[in-house]
């Protein structure tokens, strides 16, 4: 779909930005440009839609190299979000969504109502449509700059940094949203973040920039944590690769334990024993009871939850965190599934190793 054929920019007077860029990039996928910062991940992004042009080599959009595009008509097939959302503030949030299907010859009515529609596919509510950007949040403003890249519905979205500026949570909730989107959009995206974590949670595909505008790996996001090709991805990827590469492992093969448990409203007749899993009236947990301790106020809570179907990451770090040594497992509901054993966890680990 976007092809770089032995792509290099040089700007004026300076050090190589970019160089000899091969790289073949997914349709229908999401593929990350990471590195540390001026490494070239911005003027490779910007030499998709010929914001930036090449020094030398090609880049090809379905076959055909851009250059022979013309730039505003390209532009107009790929959304492109970056970092500050780039709404323009004297127009409202419905006005900002609609403005490449105007620019396209969409009547006004038919551009808002699908405006309209593409606040609520970013998790909007409609009554944000006649504020002012500067009358919405960072992470809004964020959702309002994917909503208005989305509405000319580009087969390409090309997006730069376009969460960096929101706290961790707010973070967090837009990747989520972007990679269900991106369930039922299936575009073909380039995302460019210096966040290793992020590009890991996004990536089909990441390509790790090295500084002087050197692809170092480009590989999914397993294998970048798993086998680093050199030092430099190795240090950019960071510690705990090892424990971060679980994360793509499935834990479908993980035996669970029975947990004793005992509903919230019954404690005081609970029996002594060994950690006692306390859970509410439809059997979600609520915390542990230590071995000989009686009551409510005994209670001690903490510990992550392993969702059944996620990974051993999520398996193990369940185990890890209990206040009990074991972690809590839960169905799609909520509700107490079984408990997991670190040491389970490990051995499963092993023999996937050796299998
Ligand atoms: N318009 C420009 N003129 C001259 N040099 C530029 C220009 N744009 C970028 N550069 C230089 O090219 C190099 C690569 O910049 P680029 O913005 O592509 O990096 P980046 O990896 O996206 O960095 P960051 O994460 O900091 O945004 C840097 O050394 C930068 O200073």
């Amino acid at each position: 779909m976007v092809c770089f054929r032995n792509v290099s920019k040089l700007y004026p007077g300076g050090q190589p930005a970019v160089e000899n860029l091969t790289l073949d990039i997914d349709r229908g996928a999401i593929t990350v440009f990471v590195g540390p910062s001026g490494c070239g991940k911005t003027t490779s992004l910007r030499m998709i839609n010929r914001m930036v042009e090449p020094s030398a080599g090609t880049v090809l959009v379905d076959g055909t190299d851009v250059a022979r595009r013309p730039a505003a008509a390209l532009r107009r097939t790929m959304g492109y979000v970056m970092q500050s959302a780039g709404l323009l503030p004297h127009r409202t949030v419905l006005d900002n969504i609609a403005t490449v299907p105007r620019l396209n010859g969409v009547p006004k009515a038919q551009a808002r109502r699908r405006a309209r529609e593409l606040l609520d596919v970013v998790g909007l509510s409609g009554d944000l449509g006649g504020r002012y950007p500067a009358q919405l949040s960072g992470g809004q403003q964020q959702r309002v700059g994917v909503a208005r890249a989305l509405a000319a519905d580009p087969p390409i979205l090309l997006m730069d940094e376009p969460f960096s500026a929101v706290d961790p949570v707010v973070r967090a909730e837009l990747q989520q949203e972007l990679l269900r989107l991106q369930q039922d959009l299936a575009k073909t995206i380039v995302f460019v973040t210096h966040d290793i974590d992020e590009a890991v949670v996004l990536g089909d595909k990441v390509a790790v920039f090295a500084t002087g505008g050197r692809l170092a790996q480009f590989a999914p996001p397993a294998e970048i944590l798993r086998a680093p090709v050199d030092d430099f991805v190795a240090g950019f990827v960071g510690r705990d690769r090892g424990f971060r590469a679980l994360g793509f492992d499935s834990a479908d093969g993980l035996v669970l334990e029975p947990a004793r448990t005992a509903a919230a409203g019954s404690l005081a007749d609970a029996a002594p024993g060994g950690w006692l899993l306390v859970t509410d009236d439809a059997g979600r947990p609520a915390g542990w009871l230590p071995p000989g301790a009686r009551g409510h106020g005994a209670v001690v809570t903490g510990g992550s939850l392993f969702v059944l179907g996620s990974s051993l990451r999520q398996a193990l770090d369940s185990a890890l965190s209990s206040p009990s040594g074991k972690g809590v497992a839960v169905d799609a509901g909520g509700r107490v599934a079984g408990l997991v054993d670190a040491g389970t966890v490990l051995r499963l680990i092993r023999a996937d190793r050796h299998a």
